[in-house]
């Protein structure tokens, strides 16, 4: 799907501020995958996401998209077949446009036969969708969007970047400015979302409690390297408590926020 082959990322090459944000990193992502990513802050975890999706090109190495060389591609290219959420809710709808336009303009780009303007049939498709996220959003269609919690603006941004079928997803802390339960339901729908439309997911977060529980690979990363890449029955296995030891073992340091991944959310 995505191979990532000796990439390497330098902020402010030859000045006194270089830094190596990625050292030779290797990644093979495989359709299907759903890839949890923890580290401390400044480990290179966004920074690996913006190399996927274009926002940096490498310094060093090449990037495949199924097995397409796109490490020159510009990131509005790759946003055709790369759909990105971020920490912020207000980021992925628009909000001084209503929910039924929201999802117009996402459905014209998975479906070309879509008219400018809803008709019925179009309408109860949206509803069914609407119905699966469980808030009710179905009866507040032509609400705008400011008028949405924080919580309901993630779900739905989900929800349109899965129904516009990205090949890949990369989600940033996605549910990091959520409260804890509805940090809660939009990771549940996530899941939820990636199973059932086959996708292939790769999702940053600060809990090592989320990054065990959810998707069926891990990786650890520290000073722009994948540290630990566990997946299957041995990812299964983990704990917080081995992940942090993990971590002590291969770094002899402590993992600097070990209180906020231990935090039960
Ligand atoms: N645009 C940029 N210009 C210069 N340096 C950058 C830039 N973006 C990131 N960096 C640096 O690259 C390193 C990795 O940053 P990155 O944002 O990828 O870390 P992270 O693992 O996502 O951290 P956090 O958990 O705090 O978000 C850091 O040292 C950061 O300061």
């Amino acid at each position: 799907m995505i191979e990532i082959k000796n990439v390497s990322i330098v902020f402010g090459q030859g000045t006194v501020n270089e830094n190596k944000a990625l050292k030779n990193i290797n990644l093979k992502v495989k359709e299907g995958d759903f890839i949890t990513i923890i580290g401390s802050n400044g480990a290179g975890k966004s920074t690996l996401f913006n190399t996927i999706a274009g926002t940096y090109l490498p310094s060093e190495g090449q990037i495949f998209a199924n097995d397409k060389n796109v490490t020159r591609d510009p990131e509005y290219k790759r946003a055709k077949y790369i759909g990105r959420i971020f920490q912020n809710p207000l980021l992925g709808t628009a909000g001084n446009m209503s929910l039924e336009d929201n999802m117009t303009i996402t459905h014209k780009k998975g479906m070309k036969w879509l008219r400018r303007s809803l008709n019925n049939k179009t309408r109860e498709i949206f509803r069914q969708e609407l119905v699966q996220l469980r808030m009710g959003l179905e009866h507040r269609m032509k609400e705008n969007l400011v008028m949405f919690s924080g919580g309901q603006r993630q779900a739905l941004t989900l929800l349109m970047m899965v129904l516009s079928k990205p090949s890949l997803i990369l989600l940033d802390e996605h549910t990091a400015a959520l409260d804890p339960k509805n940090a809660e339901i939009v990771l549940e729908l996530t899941n939820k979302f990636i199973s059932e439309y086959n996708l292939t997911g790769m999702m940053i977060t600060h809990n090592m409690t989320h990054a065990i529980e959810f998707g069926n690979r891990l990786l650890m990363m520290d000073g722009g390297e994948i540290i630990f890449d566990i997946e299957g029955e041995a990812k299964k296995a983990l704990t917080v408590e081995k992940l942090i030891q993990k971590f002590h073992e291969l770094r002899h340091k402590t993992f600097e926020n070990d209180r906020t991944l231990l935090a039960e959310e």
